[in-house]
This record gives structure tokens, sequence and C-alpha cells, in this order.
């Protein structure tokens, strides 16, 4: 029924707990059923909660909350309204519940019957959610498969905006002053070295998001166990994020993942362009991607 639809403040005491679904950048989320009539008729809904007692976390999460809230989008993921308990103390995010979770648990699950044309489609809509976030100057910032969910067999939605920014008006990227634990090997080489966030690094983790879809996100290939691999050969006692820079800037770049289509490859091989502006942007990504579809 569509008034469950448009529901935005959802009542404590007609949550009913389910199970956890998983822990995010500084909150957990978990599987509720939203059941007034008290029944089991009520509609399944993820909860991110708060993790307790961080103040800063609380206005990080008030950010997510309104990041989230402004996205109207077919390949994001929706926005359900809050839930308030300990009397307003403390509150919660509502969103649709994806039952097929994220990428990385589908595509390991599924692998046998998805084929590159089924990857190109995820690969096409993911595209199209960055272009619609580029269009509301955020930067998503934690661009992976583990934080891409799956809707059904042919649709899939970018999620966990806890690291998202709004660029300034007067600029081209943000500049973080807490990297905090980042995701470096989805990182572009700016993001690490100046902490500087842009659409074009976005495009770069972008491209690491398409290694990981054609390596049907194969745990002996991921991209931090390959950029390990390559590293720890030349361990010299500096941080692991200078060494990351230091093959990245002598053009060492993540291998084609095997059975990969070469144009695929080379396609993300220009999201790893050293400097921002050799980068595509995500709207020429897109047109590439629908022309591997036709073929
Ligand atoms: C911390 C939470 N972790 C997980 N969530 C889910 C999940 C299934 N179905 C879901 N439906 C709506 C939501 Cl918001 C999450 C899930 N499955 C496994 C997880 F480890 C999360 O948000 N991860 C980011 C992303 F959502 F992209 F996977």
């Amino acid at each position: 029924p569509s008034h469950q639809q448009d529901q935005s403040v959802y009542e404590e005491r007609h949550l009913r707990y389910i199970s956890p679904l998983g822990k995010g950048n500084f909150g957990s989320v978990e599987l509720c059923r939203y059941d007034p009539l008290g029944d089991n008729t009520g509609e399944l809904i993820a909860v991110k909660k708060l993790q307790p007692n961080k103040q800063s976390n609380l206005e990080d999460f008030q950010k997510e909350i309104n990041t989230i809230r402004s996205l109207h989008c077919d390949y994001i993921v929706k926005y359900r309204g809050v839930c308030y308990s300990m009397g307003r103390l403390s509150m919660s995010l509502v969103m649709e519940y994806l039952p097929h979770g994220s990428l990385i648990g589908y595509l390991e699950k599924n692998r046998q019957h998805v084929n590159n044309r089924r990857m190109l489609l995820f690969a096409s809509q993911i595209c199209k959610g960055l272009e619609y976030l580029q269009s509301m100057r955020y930067v998503h910032r934690d661009l992976a498969a583990r934080n891409i969910l799956v809707a059904s067999d042919t649709l899939v939605k970018i999620a966990d905006f806890g690291l998202t920014k709004i660029i300034p008006f007067d600029k081209e990227y943000y500049r973080v002053t807490h990297p905090g634990e980042s995701p470096i090997f989805w990182y572009a080489p700016e993001s690490i070295t100046e902490s500087k966030f842009s659409h074009k690094s976005d495009v770069w983790s972008f491209g690491v998001v398409l290694h990981e879809l054609f390596s049907y996100c194969e745990h002996n290939c991921n991209p931090k166990r390959l950029y390990m691999q390559e590293i720890g050969n030349d361990m010299q006692g500096l941080s692991i994020s200078m060494h990351l820079v230091d093959i990245l800037k002598d053009n060492w770049r993540l291998p084609a993942p095997p059975l990969c289509p070469p144009r695929i490859y080379s396609m993300m091989t220009t999201c790893w362009g050293y400097s921002a502006e050799e980068r595509p942007t995500f709207s020429t990504l897109g047109d590439q991607i629908e022309t591997s579809i036709q073929d």
C-alpha cells in the first residue's frame, strides 16, 4: 500500500528487530520489520543505528541522513525516514531493504549465471547513479563493490553515504581534514597524497569497482590483495600508502581480471589516469558502456 511507502517518522514501538545486516563507517545496519498492525504484515526495512556516544559522529550521521534524504534516483538506495528513540535522544536512519544484499556476496553466490552483459548492465546503472550524484555536486568517496546493493537480478543501487561530501560551489574538489581509516586501495593518488576528493576521484574508484565486477568479487583477486602483493615485494618501511602511490607513479595498475573483455579493461585503465584531468567523465564512461552492451 502506498501509504507505507511515504512513511517518514517510524515509531520505535512498532519496530521489530529481525537480524544484523552489517557494520558501516560509524554505524550498524539491522533488518527490521515495521509492523504497526502487529500481525507481521508490515514492510521489511534496513535501519542504520549510530554507534553510541561519539558526539562527532552525531553531526556526521545527521549529514548522512540529509544526504540520502535529498537523493531521488533509481540507482541509489531509497531513504524511507527516521526513527527516534530514547525520547528523541538518539535517532536511526530508515532505508529500503534490498533482499539480495551487497554486490560482493551476490557475485560470489551467483557467479555461474551472471555473464558479461549482466555485468555491463550493473556497470551502466552504477555509472548513471554516479552521474546523478555529480549533478547534485556530491562526491561519494567510498565507492566499492561492498557499498553497492543488489535490488534484483537486473538492478543494483549505490548505498552508504557516510563519507559523501558536497563540492563547494567555488571549487572542483573537496579536501578532508581527518582521513580516518580510509579505503586507500580504492582511492585516487591525489586523495591519498593530498586528501583531495572530486568527481574525478570518484571516477578512479568507479574503475576499481569495474575491476571488482569483472573479477566477480573473487576474494583472492580483490584490489587490496593485488596491491599488497605488488607492494609487499619492495617494503622499505615507508607507509603502505606511500608505497601504493610510488607503484602508481611507476604506472603499475591492477592487472586485467581473468576473461575480462579487452575493451572493458582499457576502460578501467582510463579511469586510472594518474592526473585527474586525464580521466573520463561519467557521461563518457556511460556512453562507452552502452556501446559495449549493444555489441
Ligand atoms: C552496513 C551495511 N552492511 C551491510 N548491508 C547489507 C544489506 C543487505 N540488504 C540491505 N538493504 C539495505 C541496506 Cl542500507 C543494507 C543492506 N548487507 C550486508 C552488509 F554488510 C551497509 O549499509 N552496507 C553498505 C551497503 F548497503 F551498500 F551494502
